[in-house]
C-alpha cells in the first residue's frame, strides 16, 4: 500500500469517528433521558429483555460470523457505559445503591465483649488482644461458626476472624460463614504469624512420630515438616489445642505446631524456632459487628454477589468498578451450595460507602448480579 493511500483512508476514518462520536453523544443524551424517566417512575436501570432484543436486533444487521460478535461486544459496551451514565444521574438525584450503613467516628469499644475461636493463646486470641487492647471482655468458643452466632444474637459485641493468610490464602470456611451469618466487618487488623515446633519439656526432634496442628498452620510449615517425612501431620481445630494436647497426652513422640506464647502458657519446650518458611507470615483477622456500622474514615468496602453461569457476566459486573474509577483488591469465589458450578464472588474495593463512585458502583452491582451484599466497609 502507498503512503498516499494510507493517509486517505486515514481521513475517511477519521470523518467516519467524528460521526460515530456525534451520534454516541445523541445515543448518551437518550439515556439520560431515559433515566430521568426511570427516576420518576422508580423503574430499575438494568433491562435485561431490552438488552437482549438490542443485540439480536443489531447483530441480525450483519451477516458475517466475525462482525456479529464485533457488532455483539460493540453494543455490550455501549449499553453498558449507557447504565453507568444513568446511575449517576440517580444518584445525583439522591436515590443511593447503599445507605443503610451508618458511618461513625470511631467503633465503640469500652466495655466491649470480644469473643474468639480457638483457646486462651490462640493466634486470634493474639488478634482481639492486638486489636482490642487487654482491658476488654474477652471470651472463646469452639468453632468459627459459634463465634459468629455469638455476635449475631449480641451475646458478644464482636467477634474476631482469621479471614486470610499471605502464605496459605483464604481462610475459606470463614467466607462461607460471612453469607449465613448478618454480622459486618467493622474492623480489620494484621498479626503477624511465627510458627515453632513444641514438645514436652523432655522431648528431643529425633524422638518425634506426630505433629499436630491447624490445616493453615501445617501448611505454612510444610516445607520443614516435609523434610521429616516420618512425621505423622494430623490437624486438630487450632494451634492452641495442638499445644494443649501435647501437655495432656503426655507423649514424647508427639509434638504441636503452634506460637512461642502457647509454648509459655502450657509448659512446652521450643524444639524449633520460626519454622514457616514464609518469614513475613501474616494473618488478615475481620472484627465482625451485628451493627451495619462503618468509620467514617475507613477505606475498603467488601461485597458479595452470584452471577449466572455465563460467559462475560463477571467480566460485565466489573466493568461497575473500572466506571466509576474504583480499585479492586481483592477477589475470590466460593461454589454455591446446591447449585453444582455456580459461583459467589467476594470482593474488596478501594473506598468509603459515602463517596458517590461507590455507591453507583453498588447500585450497578446490586441490579446486575444476584444477592449482592455489602459486607463492610473498614
Ligand atoms: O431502554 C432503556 O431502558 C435504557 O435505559 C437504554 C439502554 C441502552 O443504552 O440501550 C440502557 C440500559 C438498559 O439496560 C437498556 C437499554
Amino acid at each position: 500500500m502507498k503512503k498516499l493511500d494510507l493517509l486517505e483512508i486515514r481521513e475517511q476514518l477519521d470523518g467516519i469517528d467524528r460521526e460515530i462520536v456525534v451520534l454516541f453523544e445523541k445515543r448518551m443524551r437518550l439515556s439520560g433521558e431515559v433515566a430521568e424517566f426511570k427516576i420518576e417512575t422508580g423503574k430499575p436501570v438494568y433491562d435485561k429483555e431490552r438488552e437482549m432484543q438490542k443485540i439480536d436486533s443489531v447483530t441480525g444487521m450483519v451477516d458475517d460470523g466475525f462482525m456479529k460478535q464485533a457488532v455483539s461486544e460493540l453494543f455490550t459496551q455501549m449499553m453498558t457505559i449507557s447504565r453507568h451514565y444513568q446511575y449517576k444521574l440517580m444518584a445525583e438525584h439522591g436515590l443511593k445503591g447503599e445507605d443503610t450503613f451508618r458511618p461513625v467516628k470511631t467503633i465503640p469499644v469500652t466495655d466491649a465483649r470480644v469473643v474468639y475461636q480457638g483457646v486462651e493463646g490462640a493466634y486470634s486470641h493474639a488478634a482481639a488482644l492486638q486489636y482490642f487492647g487487654s482491658d476488654k471482655r474477652f471470651y472463646h468458643v469452639v468453632t468459627f461458626e459459634d463465634a459468629m452466632k455469638e455476635v449475631e444474637s449480641g451475646r458478644a459485641d464482636y467477634a474476631v476472624l482469621p479471614i486470610e493468610n499471605s502464605s496459605a490464602g483464604a481462610v475459606i470456611d470463614n467466607y462461607d460463614l460471612l453469607m449465613k451469618y448478618s454480622n459486618y466487618i467493622v474492623a480489620e487488623t494484621f498479626l503477624s504469624v511465627d510458627h515453632a515446633l513444641l514438645g514436652l519439656p523432655d522431648a528431643s526432634p529425633e524422638d518425634l512420630r506426630t505433629v499436630f496442628s491447624h490445616p493453615q498452620a501445617l501448611m505454612q510449615c510444610s516445607e520443614f515438616l516435609n523434610d521429616n517425612r516420618n512425621w505423622k501431620q494430623i490437624s486438630v481445630e487450632n494451634t492452641a489445642a495442638a499445644a494443649k494436647k501435647i501437655i495432656e497426652d503426655g507423649d514424647p513422640s508427639q509434638a504441636a505446631v503452634a506460637s512461642e506464647t502457647a509454648a509459655r502458657l502450657y509448659g512446652l519446650k521450643v524444639l524449633k524456632s520460626s519454622i514457616n518458611h514464609n518469614k513475613s507470615n501474616t494473618t488478615r483477622f475481620i472484627i465482625l459487628s451485628n451493627k451495619r456500622i462503618y468509620r467514617e474514615d475507613a477505606q475498603k468496602v467488601s461485597i458479595s454477589f452470584e452471577l449466572p453461569h455465563k460467559s462475560g457476566t463477571l467480566y460485565n459486573i466489573l466493568s461497575n468498578m473500572i466506571y466509576n474509577g474504583i480499585s479492586m483488591i481483592m477477589i475470590e469465589s466460593r461454589p454455591i451450595p446446591g447449585r453444582n458450578w455456580e459461583y459467589r464472588f467476594f470482593v474488596d474495593m478501594e473506598g468509603n460507602l459515602s463517596e458517590p463512585s461507590i455507591q453507583n458502583a453498588l447500585k450497578g452491582i446490586l441490579e446486575e448480579g444476584r444477592n449482592m451484599r455489602v459486607l463492610g466497609n473498614y
